[in-house]
């Protein structure tokens, strides 16, 4: 396998509330071959959360180690908790040719993107200021300081948007969705991975 037919890295970012988790669960359910990164935090559960399936949860020394290691592709401080992307699990996804989607904030995103410059990188909007507070009120999983911190730290991910290739707006999660969707199709037309699977087979047949 060339290193040209390796999966695709495709980070997902945008405030928090925006609706990420929710469009990448629909668009997992209709896409079952996409792989999804399970992160690592130092947050607290929230009620319903599960171990191995939303996040690995850690204690902050844990997570220390986990940097220390280099076992993190990438982490970030977000509003007091340690967020980070498990390596190995990446790595080992792409090298098998599988796609894979990370659902993480801006700093770390723009991490991967300096190790992963051929990775798509992919902003969620909300349609307003307004829908993404109450969205982030609504889903009742937040104290009043965090949603204060959440959105004051939301415009400035969102001032960091020109880094990304594409800039979505979450109106309707089927919406997002299938725009997602189109454009993982496309990126898989593109010529350059095209290209060298092609030289590949012309290599067989030499
Ligand atoms: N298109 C949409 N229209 C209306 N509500 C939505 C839409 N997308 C998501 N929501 C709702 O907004 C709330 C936040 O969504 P979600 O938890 O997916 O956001 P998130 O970006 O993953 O947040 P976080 O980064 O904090 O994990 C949820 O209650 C969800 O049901
Ligand atoms: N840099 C990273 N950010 C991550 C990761 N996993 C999740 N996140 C982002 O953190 C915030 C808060 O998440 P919440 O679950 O507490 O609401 C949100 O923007 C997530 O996308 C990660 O591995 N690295």
């Amino acid at each position: 396998m060339t290193s040209k037919d390796r999966g695709i890295l495709i980070v997902l970012s945008g405030p928090s509330g925006v609706g990420k988790g929710t469009v990448c669960k629909a668009l997992r359910s209709c896409t079952p071959e996409l792989i999804y990164s399970v992160s690592a935090t130092t947050r607290e559960p929230r009620e319903g959360e599960v171990e191995g399936v939303n996040y690995f949860f850690k204690s902050r020394e844990q997570f220390q180690q986990l940097i220390h290691d280099d076992q993190v592709l990438e982490w970030a401080e977000y509003v007091g908790n340690y967020y980070g992307t498990p390596r190995k699990f990446v790595e080992d996804t792409l090298n098998a040719g599988k796609d894979i989607i990370l659902e993480i904030e801006v700093q770390g995103a723009l991490k991967v993107k300096q190790k992963f410059a051929e990775g798509v990188f992919i902003f969620l909007l909300p349609p307003s200021m307004d829908e993404l507070e109450n969205r982030i009120v609504g889903r009742g999983t937040e104290s009043e300081e965090s949603i204060r911190s959440r959105m004051s730290v939301a415009m400035d991910e969102i001032r960091l948007m020109e880094h990304y290739d594409y800039a979505i707006v979450n109106d309707r999660v089927e919406n997002a969705c299938s725009r997602i969707k189109s454009i993982i199709e496309a990126e898989h037309c593109r010529k350059d991975r095209v290209v060298s699977k092609i030289k590949q087979w012309m290599a067989e047949v030499n």
